[in-house]
C-alpha cells in the first residue's frame, strides 16, 4: 500500500503526470515515467521538496512528526509582538516581532497520531483550499485510504499556509502603502509651509525693495534740482523697454558724475537696510541695478556704458561700507505750517519748563516775556495767566492742568503706601495741660532735665518744641508747649498730634477755670486724660479734694471707680514722676499705639524758625515710617532735602522713626506748626506740590478749614446733613451761663441735639475760637466780647461769633436755628473801639473819659457799650463826642478824644467802648 505508480499520485493530487514527473525530478528523485513507482520515502522527499519550494525548510523527520488530524476554526487575533507568531499554525516566522496588529487565525484543535499512523506524504492539492476547512478537510480524494486523506491534508494545510502568508504579506503591504500616503501628505504641508515661508521672505524683499526705492527716489529729486542747473540736455533718448514710463519720464538726462554719485548713495542706502537685516544679500544684488535706475528716473538705455561699470562696482563698494552720505541731508520736507502744540500750564511753572513743554528755546519764551514787558530769568516761576498768554503768543494752544493735580497724586500715592508696611507698637506723644501756675512747664523741665540723655553724652539740651525720654517700660514722647491753647490751635489747623493729655492741678489749688477748659479740650478732641495731681509736697496740698473737684467735670478717678488715672507728684522733687511715666505708658498700651516703622516717613510740624546761620529749622514728629537725612520732603507750602538731623540733645541723627521728634534743616522755608509733612520720591513732585498749596487762595484755604455758622447750621440742617447744634458759649457771669446752657440744653428734640462743647466765665480766647473750629461750633458771647487774638482766628476762619445781651434772644437765635426759622437778622458790627486813658470830671461835662481809637471809627450817634476785661459792663448811648475843644460827629482810629456816656459815670481807665451798628441782613440761602 505504500507504493504507488507515478500515474497514480498524479491522479490523486489531481495534477498531470508530466508535472508531477517533473516535480518529481525537481526534488530529484529518479521516475522516468508514468509507471514508475514511488516508495513511500520518495513521496517524503517529494513533499518536503514541495514544502521548500513554498518556503518551508523541513525535514523529512519534523514533517512526519507534525502530522496531525485538525478541526480549524478561524477567529480574528490580535497579535502583540511579545506573541510570536510562530504559535499560530502556518505563520511565517519573518512576520515575528512586528508591531501589534488584527490577524485571522485559524485555531485547529490537533490530535496528535503515531509515526505508525501516518501516511505517505502529502501531495499538493491543485484544487484551492476552501476558507471553510471543515468541509474541505472532509472532502474525499477519491483514494479510500484514511491515511492518505491525512496526507493530502496536510499538502492542503501548507498551500494554506501559503495563502495565510500571503494575505499578511498583503495586509503588510496595505500598511505600507498608508504609511507611504501618510508621508505623502507630510511632505506636501511641508512644502506648503515652505511656500509660505518663501513668500514671506519674497514679501520682506519686496518691501526692502521699495523701501530702498522711496530713499533713491527722494534722492533723484535732489539731484534732480541739481541737474536742471546743470544746463545738460539730453543726448540718449529713451531705449527701455515700453513699460518702464517712469524710465521714459526722465528723458532729460543727468550728468554721468551725478547718476554714479547718486547711485552709490542708493547702494548705500540698501546697504543699510541690508545692515538691519531687513534685505536678504540675494534680493539686495539681484535689486541693486534696478533701484539704480529707478532712483535716477531714467531708461536703462540711457547710461547703457555706465550701467555695466556701476554693476562691477557696486559689490566691492558693498565690502568697504561707504560713510553714508545721506546722513547729513534731509531726506524729508520742512513742514510748512506751524506745529501747534497743547501745552498743560500747571498752577506756576519756570521759563525753562514752559519752553520745555512747547519744545522751543528758554530764550523764545525770555524774548516773548521781554515782548509782553516783562524781564524774566530762565529760572523765574511765571504764574498761570501770564504762562497762558506766552503759549497762545507764540502759537500754542493752553491746557489748564487740572488744579489739585499735584495734590491728588501724592494723596494717592500716600494711600498706595498705607497699610504696605506692618504696624508696630510705638511710643505715645503726651500734652501737658492745666491751669496757670499748677506747675506745667516745671514738670515737663523736671522730666526733661532728669529724663533726656544729653548730660551724659556732653549734649546741651535744646528746646525744640518736644522731646522724647527713655524709661525702663519704655518712650514717651512730650510737646514742649503746654496748655490747652497749642493743643487746639494744632488740633484747629488739622493736626492730631497728642494721644494722651496730661492734666496738672495742684494740690493746694484745686480745679481753676483752665483746668475745666483743658478737660473740655481733651473731650472734645478725643483724647484721653491722665491727671498729676501736682504740688503734693506743700502742706496746704490736699489731693482729695482736687479729686473731688474733678468729679464734677466728670472726670472721675479710678480708685473711685471712674476710668481716668491720677498720679500724686510733686515738679520740684520728683515724687511721683515715675509713676507718672508708667501710668502714661499704661495708657499708650491700652490705646495700642501702632504705626509702622519701615517706609517712607510721614509726620507734622511742631515749630520752625529761621535760624541766622541754619536757615529754615523745624522740628519734625515722625508719625509713620522712618525718617532719614537726605530724604525730600514737602510740608504745607516748603519743601526741600533733609540736609541735617538733631535730636533734642543737639546730637545729630541720620534717622527718626515713629513718635520720635526731630529738629530738620534744608527746607525752603518755615512750614506753621502742625502742618504735615511727607517723604515724597522727587523733589520735583515736592516742589509741584508745595508751589500749588502755596498758590491757592487764602479765600479756598478758608472754604475747606472754616468753622460752622447759624446760617450754615440752618441749611445743613435742611440738608439732613447736621444733627448736632455744638455751642462754645461764654457768660458774664455764672449765673447767666447757668441758665443759658440749661435753656440751650432743652431745646435739644429727637432730631436735633444742642451739645455745649465748652462753656465758661470771661471772654472769649483764642483757645475758644481754636475750639470752635474743631468742634464746628457756634461762639455764643453773652455780654462778653472776645478778645484781639481770639477775633484773629474768628475772622481767618470764618467762626460765627455772636454777642447776645438778652438771654431769650440768643435763646430765641439758636431756637430758630434748630427749626429752621432763622429769618432776616439784625446784626450788629462792631464799627469802633476807643481805649479809656484817662477819666477827667468837670462840672459842665460830667464824667468824661480821655480815649484812644484802637479800633475803626467812634461815632457820635451809635449805640456804645463799656467793657470791662471783655465783659460787658453797661450799654447805652453817647452823652457827647470831643476832639480837643470841638464836639465832633467821629474820630478815627488812631486818634485821642473825649467820650462822655449818658448815664454812665463809673468808666476807668483801661476799660473799653464799643460802638456798634445794628444792621438787618436778609439771610441767604
Ligand atoms: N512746691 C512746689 N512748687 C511747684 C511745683 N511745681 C511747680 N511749682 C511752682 O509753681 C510755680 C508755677 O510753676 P510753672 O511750672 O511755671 O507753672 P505753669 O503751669 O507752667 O505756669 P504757666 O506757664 O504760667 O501756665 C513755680 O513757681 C514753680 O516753682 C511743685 O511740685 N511743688
Amino acid at each position: 500500500m505504500s507504493e504507488v505508480t507515478v500515474k497514480q499520485l498524479a491522479s490523486t493530487v489531481g495534477i498531470p503526470v508530466e508535472r508531477l514527473l517533473s516535480q518529481l525530478k525537481e526534488a530529484g528523485i529518479s521516475a522516468s515515467d508514468a509507471d514508475s513507482t514511488l516508495t513511500e520515502k520518495e513521496k517524503l522527499q517529494l513533499l518536503v521538496y514541495l514544502r521548500r519550494s513554498h518556503g518551508k525548510d523541513q525535514t523529512e523527520g519534523e514533517l512526519g512528526a507534525q502530522i496531525t488530524v485538525k478541526r480549524k476554526s478561524v477567529s480574528e487575533l490580535r497579535i502583540s509582538p511579545a506573541t510570536s507568531p510562530r504559535s499560530t499554525a502556518g505563520s511565517r516566522p519573518a512576520l515575528a516581532g512586528r508591531s501589534g496588529k488584527t490577524v485571522s487565525v485559524e485555531v485547529r484543535h490537533k490530535r496528535p497520531l503515531n509515526r505508525d499512523e501516518t501516511a505517505p506524504p502529502p501531495v499538493p492539492s491543485a484544487r484551492r483550499p476552501t476558507s471553510e476547512g471543515g468541509s474541505g478537510e472532509r472532502e474525499h480524494t477519491g483514494s479510500g485510504s484514511a491515511i492518505d486523506d491525512m496526507r493530502r491534508r496536510a499538502a492542503l494545510e501548507a498551500l494554506r499556509a501559503e495563502q495565510e502568508a500571503r494575505r499578511l504579506a498583503e495586509q503588510e503591504e496595505q500598511e505600507r502603502r498608508a504609511r507611504e500616503a501618510e508621508e505623502a501628505r507630510r511632505q506636501s504641508v511641508e512644502a506648503r509651509r515652505r511656500t509660505e515661508e518663501e513668500e514671506e521672505r519674497h514679501r520682506a524683499e519686496e518691501k526692502a525693495r521699495l523701501e530702498a526705492e522711496q530713499a533713491a527716489q527722494a534722492l533723484q529729486q535732489e539731484e534732480g534740482s541739481k541737474a536742471e542747473t546743470s544746463e545738460l540736455s539730453s543726448t540718449h533718448p529713451p531705449s527701455g523697454p515700453p513699460d518702464q514710463s517712469a524710465a521714459r519720464r526722465a528723458d532729460t538726462s543727468k550728468p554721468k558724475k551725478v547718476v554714479k554719485k547718486a547711485a552709490e548713495r542708493v547702494e548705500v542706502e540698501v546697504d543699510k537696510e541690508k545692515e538691519k537685516g531687513r534685505v536678504p544679500k540675494k534680493a539686495v544684488r539681484k535689486e541693486a541695478a534696478p533701484i539704480r535706475l529707478r532712483a535716477l528716473d531714467v531708461g536703462p538705455g540711457d547710461y547703457e556704458d555706465l550701467d555695466g561699470a556701476l554693476n562691477e562696482r557696486a559689490p566691492r563698494r558693498r565690502k568697504k561700507p561707504t560713510k553714508p552720505q545721506l546722513q547729513d541731508k534731509h531726506a524729508f520736507q520742512k513742514p510748512t505750517a506751524p506745529v501747534v502744540r497743547e501745552v498743560e500750564i500747571p498752577e506756576t511753572i519756570t521759563v525753562a519748563e514752559l519752553a520745555s513743554r512747547m519744545s522751543v528755546k528758554a530764550s523764545e519764551v525770555i524774548k516773548e516775556l521781554f515782548k509782553q514787558g516783562m524781564m524774566v530769568t530762565i529760572n523765574q516761576v511765571l504764574d498761570r495767566d501770564t504762562a497762558v498768554l506766552v503759549v497762545e503768543e507764540m502759537g500754542h494752544k493752553a491746557v489748564l492742568a487740572e488744579e489739585r493735580d499735584a495734590e491728588v497724586a501724592l494723596q494717592e500715592e500716600l494711600e498706595e503706601q498705607e497699610g504696605q508696611f506692618e504696624a508696630y507698637p510705638r511710643p505715645p506723644v503726651v500734652t501737658i495741660m492745666g491751669h496757670v501756675d499748677h506747675g506745667k512747664t516745671s514738670l515737663l523741665d523736671y522730666i526733661r532735665r532728669t529724663r533726656v540723655a544729653s548730660a551724659e553724652a556732653g549734649g546741651i539740651t535744646q528746646h525744640i518744641g518736644a522731646y522724647h525720654v527713655e524709661t525702663p517700660r519704655g518712650t514717651v514722647t512730650f510737646l514742649d508747649t503746654p496748655g490747652h491753647a497749642a493743643f487746639s490751635a494744632m488740633r484747629a489747623r488739622g493736626a492730631k498730634v497728642t494721644d494722651i493729655v496730661v492734666l496738672v492741678v495742684a494740690a493746694d489749688d484745686g480745679v481753676m477755670p483752665q483746668t475745666a477748659e483743658a478737660i473740655q479740650h481733651a473731650r472734645a478732641a478725643g483724647v484721653p486724660l491722665i491727671v498729676a495731681i501736682n504740688k503734693i509736697d506743700k502742706h496746704e496740698a490736699n489731693p482729695d479734694r482736687v479729686m473731688q473737684e474733678l468729679t464734677q467735670h466728670e472726670v472721675l478717678a479710678e480708685e473711685w471707680g471712674g476710668d481716668t488715672m491720677m498720679v500724686k507728684v510733686s515738679a520740684k522733687t520728683g515724687a511721683g514722676i515715675d509713676d507718672l511715666l508708667e501710668a502714661i505708658l499704661l495708657q499708650a498700651e491700652v490705646l495700642e499705639l501702632k504705626a509702622p516703622i519701615e517706609g517712607p516717613a510721614r509726620g507734622t510740624i511742631i515749630e520752625s524758625s529761621l535760624d541766622k546761620g541754619r536757615g529754615p529749622v523745624a522740628t519734625v514728629l515722625v508719625q509713620a515710617g522712618t525718617l532719614k537725612r537726605g530724604d525730600i520732603i514737602v510740608s504745607g507750602t516748603e519743601y526741600g532735602r533733609v540736609r541735617a538731623m538733631f535730636d533734642e540733645s543737639g546730637r545729630t541723627v541720620e534717622a527718626a522713626g515713629p513718635s520720635i521728634p526731630v529738629q530738620v534743616l534744608g527746607l525752603s522755608g518755615t512750614p506753621n506748626a502742625s502742618d504735615d509733612v511727607v517723604v515724597v520720591s522727587d523733589e520735583r513732585r515736592a516742589r509741584e506740590v508745595a508751589e500749588l498749596r502755596a498758590a491757592r487762595s487764602r479765600q479756598s484755604r478758608l472754604d475747606e478749614q472754616r468753622g460752622v455758622s447759624l446760617d450754615q447750621l440752618f441749611t445743613q440742617l435742611k440738608e439732613g446733613e447736621q444733627k448736632s447744634v455744638n455751642i462754645i458759649l461764654k457768660a458774664d457771669v455764672q449765673g447767666s451761663l447757668e441758665a443759658l446752657k440749661e435753656s440751650l440744653l432743652k431745646l435739644s428734640t429727637d432730631e436735633v441735639k444742642v451739645a455745649i462743647v465748652a462753656a465758661g466765665i470771661g471772654g472769649i480766647t483764642e483757645s475758644d475760637a481754636n475750639l470752635a473750629v474743631t468742634s464746628n461750633a457756634i461762639l455764643l458771647g453773652f455780654n462778653v466780647r472776645a478778645d484781639a487774638a481770639a477775633r484773629r482766628v474768628i475772622e481767618e476762619r470764618g467762626l460765627d461769633l455772636r454777642y447776645y445781651s438778652v438771654i431769650y434772644e440768643l435763646i430765641d437765635d439758636v431756637k430758630k436755628a434748630i427749626a429752621g426759622l432763622l429769618r432776616p437778622v439784625v446784626t450788629e458790627e462792631i464799627i469802633g473801639l476807643a481805649e479809656v486813658r484817662e477819666v477827667f470830671r468837670s462840672s459842665k461835662f460830667g464824667t468824661v473819659a480821655g480815649c484812644m481809637v484802637v479800633e475803626g471809627v467812634i461815632k457820635r450817634n451809635n449805640p456804645i457799650r463799656v467793657l470791662r476785661n471783655n465783659v460787658v459792663i453797661y450799654e447805652g448811648t453817647l452823652e457827647s463826642l470831643r476832639r480837643f475843644k470841638d464836639d465832633v460827629s467821629e474820630v478815627k482810629q488812631g486818634f485821642e478824644c473825649g467820650i462822655g456816656v449818658r448815664n454812665y459815670t463809673d468808666v476807668r481807665p483801661g476799660d473799653q467802648i464799643e460802638v456798634f451798628e445794628r444792621t438787618e441782613r436778609a439771610r441767604v440761602l
